[in-house]
Order: C-alpha cells, then sequence, then structure tokens
C-alpha cells in the first residue's frame, strides 16, 4: 500500500544515537523517526531550532515538552531543551543528512535577522539576564542573527523603531512588558512609511511585570507564558497561526 505523501521518507539512513545502531528516517512532512528501545519522533518544524556537525557527528538542538508530571492535564507544558545526537552511517550520508536538515529548515521561512530591544529596568528588573541566559542561546541555536537594543530611558525604544532601516531586519521582538512593545508600535505608527513599517512582525518574550501581551497571545495557541515557549514561537514565527505574527492583527 503506498503511504500518503508527507509520510514518505525524503532520506533514510542506518545511524548511532547513543550507542545503538537504528534506523532514522526524515519524512516528507519534517519528522524524524528512530528507535531507542520505543520509537523516537521529532518534528523539525515544531521542535528542532537548528543542528550543528561536529566531527562525524550531528546535533540537533531541539526544545521539547517538559515531562516531568505524574499527570497529563492535556494542556501544553513548558518546553525544555533536549538535543539528539546521532553519527551517520558514513561521510557520504553525513554530507547529506546536513543537506536535507538545511533544507528542510531554510523551507520554512523562519527569520535570519531580529532587532531585539531588552529592558534592563521592566519588571523585576532581570530582562538583561533572562534575555543572556534563555533567549539568546535559543536564537544563537536557530542560527538568527540578532541586533540587541538595551533600552537606555524611557521611550528609546519608540524613538529606534521610528528611525530604524526596517529592511535590515525581518522582526522586532521585545524582551520586556508591554510597556516596551507599545512604545515599539507607536514608534512605527510614527513613520512616513507605517503603512509599510507596522506590517513588520513583532514578537514579545515576557521579561516586564504584567506581561499581558505574551500571555494573552501564548494563551491564544494554548501554551503557558514560559520564555521558551515565546522564543520558539518568535522562531517559527512566519507559521501564520503562532503568536509572532498576530500582535499586529
Ligand atoms: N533604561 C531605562 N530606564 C528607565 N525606564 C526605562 C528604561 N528603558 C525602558 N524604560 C521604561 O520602562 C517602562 C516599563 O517597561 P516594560 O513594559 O518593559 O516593563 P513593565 O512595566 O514592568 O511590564 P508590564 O508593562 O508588562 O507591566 C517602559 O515604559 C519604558 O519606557
Amino acid at each position: 500500500m503506498d503511504l500518503p505523501a508527507h509520510q514518505r521518507p525524503l532520506f533514510s539512513d542506518r545511524v548511532t544515537v547513543n550507542g545503538a545502531v537504528t534506523p532514522l528516517a526524515l519524512l516528507a512532512d519534517g519528522r524524524l523517526w528512530w528507535s531507542e528501545g520505543i520509537q523516537r519522533c521529532l518534528s523539525l518544524e515544531k521542535e528542532v531550532l537548528g543542528f550543528v556537525a561536529s566531527g562525524p557527528y550531528i546535533k540537533l538542538k531541539t526544545l521539547v515538552e517538559a515531562r516531568d508530571g505524574c499527570c497529563t492535564t492535556g494542556a501544553a507544558g513548558r518546553l525544555v531543551p533536549n538535543d539528539v545526537v546521532f553519527k551517520p552511517s558514513s561521510d557520504e550520508t553525513h554530507r547529506l543528512w546536513c543537506q536535507k536538515l538545511r533544507e528542510f529548515i531554510d523551507s520554512l521561512g523562519r527569520p535570519k535577522r531580529l532587532l531585539v530591544f531588552v529592558n534592563p529596568f521592566g519588571g523585576k528588573k532581570s530582562a538583561v539576564k533572562i534575555f543572556a541566559e534563555q533567549v539568546k542561546p535559543l536564537f544563537e541555536d536557530a542560527q538568527i542573527q540578532l541586533t540587541i537594543q538595551e533600552t537606555k530611558h524611557q521611550l528609546h525604544a519608540k524613538e529606534v523603531a521610528c528611525s530604524l532601516d526596517i529592511k535590515k531586519y525581518d522582526g522586532i521582538v521585545c524582551v520586556s512588558g508591554d510597556g516596551i512593545l507599545v512604545e515599539v508600535v507607536n514608534g512605527l505608527l510614527q513613520r512616513e512609511d507605517w503603512n509599510t513599517a507596522i506590517k513588520m512582525p513583532l514578537g514579545v518574550v515576557p521579561a516586564g511585570t504584567g506581561n499581558g501581551m505574551a500571555k494573552s497571545l501564548l494563551d491564544s495557541v494554548g501554551d503557558p507564558c514560559a520564555i521558551s515557549n515565546a522564543v520558539l514561537a518568535i522562531i517559527r514565527g512566519f507559521n501564520p497561526f503562532m503568536p509572532f505574527k498576530h500582535v499586529i492583527p
């Protein structure tokens, strides 16, 4: 019986994962299937930030739902890194894995260059630490080029949004509360080219006091208001069902 198109393998190989040899298949829908005693599956689109080739190995940088509770509520959970390292069967399949993974991830239309505002004075004044420890490493895993702007005073984000070269970025991210996001929107709306500028995708990583916008955007897709969930939504930003694009209706 023929498999549906999305379940057909794009590529498969006998690889080594955690010392055990297993078939690993990349399906047309971007799922990776292999066995480690139990069947394992990873979605390149939903769970993989990027990958790194190191010697004969390939490391998939992932964010997956934490399964630390004894009961499942049905609600989506907090995301945690859980990298998967595998060794392809030969130099040639190593090269092909890198090529296929790169092609699939590139086909997802994820942002490549982001302007990131970090407000050191928002909320508990921990945005700089949150950014350095929890946000930047995930964007780096996704190989997104960042331009970082710490806000130096009130309305600084608005001034920058008012005059920045929008062609340089695929989106703007605020590691802050709602205040900086509002400043950015107001800055974009005050530009002569506001009609184009306001279409810039905007994202918010909760690092303020109320974080109302981050909460409601993540809630609208059934996610908890957690840093990792917000960052993954931004990395996957060009999926129309994710919050990154929904800041501006
Ligand atoms: N360097 C700075 N010094 C003083 N104020 C700043 C600085 N940078 C930004 N601000 C101001 O901080 C204000 C609050 O920012 P933000 O929204 O990030 O946090 P919050 O008010 O704690 O969170 P929320 O809006 O979610 O309740 C903004 O209005 C902004 O103008």
